[in-house]
């Protein structure tokens, strides 16, 4: 499989160069040249097997040749052994046709370890056969930061540089990434919102120089590697509830539309979707979007849902991409308007044929809070907040009730406890092994939200700089 660039200037590339390319060098996000197909026959046949087989079938078709069947399912096995539930991410009933998958019981508590957890093994894998080593960065609204620290640490063949919006994440979330002090691990925590931590991830790969200097790779959803473990989640949910023959809906908690898109792809492989709901919190752009063809960037306001606290949503280009028949071009024109004037318009055609998939709402934080209430004295389950902003989007938009719906739970509630405890009264405790993360010793920098200073730190730690 070869991946292309939405931007449409870069070269093509195998899967094990997209994985290490992270942003592709024309600034656009590395695709599939096609979607591999999944026939009925082999999507039904995936009911009743365990996660890692399903993880198996579902990505085999994106990774080619460059990894062999026996090291893909060793990855596999290894990725997943490491999660708290058999199931990996076990389906609860919470209505009579309303589902709630659980995507929080890795290392981390957040749905980020299911994809993360694949990605280090997978890096580690490419790395040693050609023999290198990366500076990895990523940019972190809580989760994806301590997912990738989780994997990461301790591998010689990366150093992470892990920078997260100084005050903007809860203790926990900071406590899981400062408290690791492996010696290839760097927080640095940027004045600023997520949103800039993002941009300074985007301005070093398009410094090309810099990139070059220290071997730069990425893992945010900007890796199509990342995008590509998360699809498999929505096959095994779908066929436990009777799909392919059974179409399902997924409500998904927002942000960087990376969870989301890699629902559409496995719509693309040949899952049937009824809908796909973008559940966002007051941090709306992509509700907007969804309303008018406007895409519009407003200033970040932080919310008891804070992995959400994103206005400019990076997957939101793929989407753009098939959108407008894969057109670079057009995509580069859009993402013009977007760094110069902040906003950018989708005709009318491509509004309705993107409306046809997805649904959206828009869910403030006094929803939030009785959602996570509600939920807990109806049913006995405890959503984070992010989850709970999932599942009142599902309640709003719910069509067909013989359809299943599907929300997606982003992360375990002792992640959140403030808000939890605020909704509930209950504080959830962290699992035993996290329970001393507030006496650990932490390790991090604070740097302004300005690229030379960023880049320098990096520059001074980074193992693979070029001599
Ligand atoms: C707990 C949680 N829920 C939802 C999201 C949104 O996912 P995405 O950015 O893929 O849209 C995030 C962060 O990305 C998150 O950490
Ligand atoms: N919510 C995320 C933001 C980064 O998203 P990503 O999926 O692009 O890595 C976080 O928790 O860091």
């Amino acid at each position: 499989m070869k991946y292309v660039s939405t931007r449409g200037i870069a070269p093509e590339l195998e899967f094990e160069d997209a994985l290490l390319a992270g942003l592709a060098r024309d600034g656009g996000l590395y695709v599939p040249v096609e979607w591999p197909q999944l026939s009925e026959r082999k999507i039904r046949a995936l009911a009743g097997l365990p996660y890692e087989e399903v993880a198996f079938r579902v990505m085999r078709p994106f990774i080619g040749e460059a990894i062999g069947d026996d090291d893909l399912q060793r990855m596999i096995g290894e990725a997943y052994a490491s999660f708290r539930h058999k199931a990996i991410v076990p389906l609860r009933q919470l209505g009579s046709n309303d589902w709630l998958l659980e995507l929080f019981h890795g290392p981390t508590l957040a749905f980020k370890d299911v994809a993360m957890q694949i990605l280090a093994r997978l890096f580690d894998h490419v790395l040693a056969a050609k023999g290198r080593r990366v500076t990895v960065v990523g940019a972190t609204s809580g989760d994806t930061g301590s997912a990738a620290i989780e994997a990461f640490k301790g591998r010689d063949t990366t150093d992470i540089f892990i920078l997260h919006p100084k005050g903007r994440v809860s203790e926990v979330q900071r406590r899981q990434m400062t408290t690791v002090l492996d010696a290839n691990v760097h927080n640095i925590a940027i004045e600023g919102s997520f949103d800039d931590c993002q941009a300074l991830v985007k301005a070093m790969f398009n410094d090309h120089g810099f990139r070059d200097e220290v071997s730069l790779a990425g893992v945010n959803s900007i890796n199509w590697g990342r995008v590509m473990a998360q699809i498999v989640y929505f096959f095994t949910a779908a066929v436990a509830l009777g799909g392919p023959a059974r179409p399902v809906a997924f409500s998904v908690p927002t942000g960087n539309f990376g969870d989301i898109f890699a629902g559409y792809a496995a719509a693309r492989m040949g899952l049937p979707i009824e809908k796909l709901i973008v559940a966002t919190n007051v941090n709306d752009i992509l509700a907007r979007t969804m309303e008018s063809g406007r895409y519009e960037v407003d200033k970040v306001v932080p919310t008891i849902s804070p992995s959400m606290d994103i206005q400019v949503s990076s997957n939101f280009e793929r989407l753009l991409f098939d959108a407008y028949g894969r057109d670079g071009a057009t995509v580069t024109r859009l993402m013009q308007s977007l760094s110069q004037s902040g906003a950018f318009t989708i005709d009318a055609l491509r509004l309705e044929a993107i409306r046809a998939q997805f649904g959206a709402a828009r869910v403030d934080e006094s929803e939030t809070s009785a959602t996570i209430k509600e939920t807990l004295a109806a049913t006995g389950e405890l959503l984070d907040p992010h989850s709970a902003v999932g599942l009142a989007a599902a309640a709003r938009l719910r069509g067909d009730p013989s359809v299943p719906m599907i929300t997606l739970a982003t992360a375990h509630p002792a992640k959140f406890p403030d808000a939890v405890k605020a909704a509930t009264g209950i504080h959830p405790d962290l699992p035993p092994a996290m329970a001393d993360i507030f006496t650990r010793e932490e390790r991090l920098a604070a740097l302004p939200n300005d690229l030379g200073a960023v880049e320098t730190f990096i520059r001074e730690r980074a193992r693979s700089v070029a001599a």
